[in-house]
């Protein structure tokens, strides 16, 4: 199977790469690994795609702040994967959805109420109408054992070097990043299409969450600030039990991943 890693310099697709073994990466900035894609450009996109001809495309490339890079940018890839016939799994977020409703699975249809999270949404739809075979992985916030950008903070947040608390009022089902690239890869390799969610079994909020790593990574739990969101996204926790039964990997809880 030839594989390619859209993102592959990123905190997931850097995963996704390492547990394929043999793959093609792309990054955005200079000095990444693999090949140079700015997803912005859609000509480019469909080149590399053309050039490479990989049976499947992992794409997760993303800038939060940024549309035209989250939802332009996914619409090229699908557009690629269209146009060569290869296999699409495309990551996707828990912010697609506005946290009003109690839990989302797979038939709940997004109301997202971010930026961020409409521009997932968009791709999301574009995806859909472009390749009827994709798989849309939504995943909910990735961890890894330090050194994703949420254990940082919460390091950060101890050293007195970054500002604000834990929010006690918002709700994730954290998933370690080994679980959810092992996922993808799964879901890459068998004939499933549509909506996935990939979570963590753990519904937490943010604040259960850094204590639990500061536990695992000695810090002081009493020292560590909380606050809260109040408003956007709060609750947007992800009912993953189809996926879950689908697959073989098995999508540990942050309590159990966490554990020391
Ligand atoms: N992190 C999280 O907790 C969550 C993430 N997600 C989703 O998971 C996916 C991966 O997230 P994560 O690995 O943390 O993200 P990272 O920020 O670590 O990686 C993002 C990747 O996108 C690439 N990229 C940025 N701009 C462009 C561009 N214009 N053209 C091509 N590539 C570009 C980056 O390349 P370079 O490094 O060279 O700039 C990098 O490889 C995203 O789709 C995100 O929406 C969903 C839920 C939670
Ligand atoms: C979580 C958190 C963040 N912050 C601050 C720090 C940070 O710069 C800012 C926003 O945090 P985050 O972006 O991590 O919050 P958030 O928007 O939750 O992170 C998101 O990540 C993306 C990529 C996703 O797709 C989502 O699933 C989602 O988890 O708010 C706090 O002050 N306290 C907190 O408890």
């Amino acid at each position: 199977m030839t594989l390619l890693v859209i993102g592959g310099s990123g905190f997931l697709g850097r995963e996704v790469a390492r547990q394929a073994g043999r793959s093609v990466t792309t990054h955005f900035r200079a000095g990444g690994p693999g090949r140079r894609l700015d997803v912005r450009d859609r000509a480019a996109v469909l080149r590399l795609v053309e050039e490479l001809r990989p049976d499947v495309v992992v794409n997760t490339a993303y800038v939060q702040a940024d549309w035209v890079t989250t939802a332009e940018g996914a619409m090229h890839v699908a557009a690629a994967a269209a146009a060569t016939g290869a296999r699409l799994v495309h990551v996707s977020t828990d912010l697609v959805f506005s946290g009003r409703d109690v839990t989302y699975d797979e038939t709940s249809v997004p109301d997202p109420v971010t930026p961020y999270g409409a521009a997932k949404a968009a791709a999301e739809t574009a995806i859909k109408g472009l390749v009827a075979d994709a798989v849309v992985a939504r995943t909910s916030l990735i961890l890894g054992d330090g050194d994703s950008g949420h254990e940082k903070f919460v390091h950060a947040l101890a050293a007195g070097t970054a500002s604000g608390g834990l929010y006690t009022d918002t709700v994730r089902c954290p998933v370690h990043v080994t679980d959810l690239a092992a996922a993808l890869l799964e879901l890459a390799g068998s004939t499933y299409a549509g909506i996935a969610h990939v979570a963590g079994a753990d519904a937490l909020s943010r604040h259960e969450l850094g204590m639990l790593i500061a536990r695992r990574d000695g810090l002081d739990e009493a020292a560590l600030p909380t606050a809260r969101q109040g408003s956007g996204p709060l609750d947007v926790r992800l009912d993953g039990t189809r996926t879950q039964a689908r697959l073989r990997t098995r999508l540990r809880g942050a309590r159990e991943f966490l554990a020391r």
